[in-house]
């Protein structure tokens, strides 16, 4: 049995009909599942089904055989963690009292996490070398820096899945690469990830599973070897893409044509 397994998912607003049709792919510990797609298109609409935030309106999830739109909220956190696209964190919390606050499926909602919970805070913020943001205010620091945060909150709910919805739009080049490699490391210590991102060379870094939703609501997947190709990169994009193998980088790349 699958860690993760989508079947036949499908999901309309009331207003916007199929705003995708027909997802099945499965993650098993360790995986990590990119998708890709153009604006609009329908990626944090599926991960907001994957969180147990929308129920979809065909199809199903399964996570280790239990149907995810039959779990609670506190039974979802212990296998879930959603890092949203954007989060307001509009209260003067510290940063790490804010990650801290990521423990709540563990010690119950208006408990005080203990020192246990702060030592596994504590290790994640060295873990995202964030220890300088540590006791800062969530209120005065920027939009990058809240997105560590959020990243850190998530992995403090020590979750199987963590769902990451364009984990690097707000972070600059360098912290980019960073959550990366953090990723992969993630991969490592067993988490399933899935992500979003409007950059292909991700996919191509992180390796594994990737799936290209087009504007129609329809899916590709597969591993990234097989389903990034220059025509459907060209084609989801409406632009001219070249995928090149960067002798000194040791990798392919993904290339805009000139402008
Ligand atoms: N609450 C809503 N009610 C109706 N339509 C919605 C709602 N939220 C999103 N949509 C529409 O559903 C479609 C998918 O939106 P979604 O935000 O999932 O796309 P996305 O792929 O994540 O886009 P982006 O890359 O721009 O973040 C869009 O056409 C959007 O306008």
């Amino acid at each position: 049995m699958a860690l993760l397994e989508v079947k036949k998912a499908g999901f309309s607003y009331p207003t916007r009909e199929n705003v995708f049709t027909d997802i099945s792919f499965t993650l098993e510990k360790g995986e990590i599942f990119t998708i890709l797609g153009p604006n609009g298109a329908g990626k944090s609409t599926l991960l907001n089904s994957l969180a147990n935030l929308t129920p979809l309106t065909t199809g199903e999830i399964l996570v280790d055989g239990v149907r995810l739109d039959k779990m609670s909220s506190r039974e979802t956190a212990f296998k879930i963690a959603y890092v949203p696209q954007t989060t307001e964190i509009t209260y003067g919390y510290s940063v790490r009292d804010y990650i801290a606050m990521g423990r709540a499926a563990h010690v119950g909602m208006l408990v005080t996490p203990k020192k246990k919970d702060y030592e596994i805070v504590d290790e994640t913020i060295a873990l995202l070398g964030i220890e300088h943001l540590a006791h800062r205010l969530c209120t005065q620091i920027s939009g990058g820096e809240k997105q560590q945060a959020c990243i850190a909150r998530a992995i403090v709910q020590q979750p199987e899945i963590i769902l990451f919805d364009e984990p690097t739009s707000a972070l600059d080049y360098g912290n980019q690469l960073n959550i990366m490699r953090l990723i992969k490391k993630l991969c490592g210590r067993d988490y399933a990830v899935i992500m979003t991102t409007h950059n292909p060379d991700q996919p191509i870094l992180l390796e594994g599973k990737a799936g290209i939703l087009d504007r129609d609501g329809h899916m590709i997947t597969g591993t990234v070897g097989d389903i990034l190709s220059e025509e459907t990169l060209s084609a989801v994009y409406r632009t001219a893409l070249h995928l090149v193998y960067v002798e000194e980088a040791e990798r392919m790349a993904c290339i805009a044509a000139k402008i």
